[in-house]
């Protein structure tokens, strides 16, 4: 794996391990870095039984929580999420972070929004 995917699963799994918790609505972002991510969430939730549900930002991720079997919700169901997780375009030394160039731009934003908590993975900068 080229150092830069290397990077991104890294930070993406040390996301998932640091910041989801048995129990929690988890907004799932959008982009190639998610992809990691959930990955990472759909292993927890098998060996540790985690009981998550998962909302989507967009149609890839909507996808992403179905084909790794994890439990899909609305924001309509649970407008209230413990955490959102999604990836950046560019962070620079102050963390200062851009990201949402896709065509979800304005749902992820609705889904951060709603979540208690937003965890950005970030793999330099
Ligand atoms: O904001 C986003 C989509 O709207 C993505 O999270 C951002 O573009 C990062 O993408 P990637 O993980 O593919 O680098």
């Amino acid at each position: 794996m080229a150092g830069i995917e290397a990077g991104k699963k890294a930070a993406a799994i040390a996301a998932v391990n640091n910041h989801i918790k048995d129990g929690q609505v988890v907004g799932i972002g959008s982009g190639t870095t998610v992809v990691s991510a959930v990955q990472r969430i759909a292993e927890r939730v098998k060996q540790e039984n985690l009981k998550l549900v998962c909302i989507p930002t967009s149609f890839q991720a909507k996808q992403l929580i179905l084909e790794n079997n994890l439990v899909l919700g609305t924001l309509e169901q649970y407008p209230e999420l413990d955490v959102a997780i999604d990836g950046a375009d560019e962070v620079d030394a102050a963390l200062t972070c851009i990201k949402g160039g896709g065509g979800c731009l304005t749902q992820e934003k609705i889904v951060a929004n709603c979540a208690k908590e937003f965890i950005v993975i970030a793999d330099e900068r």
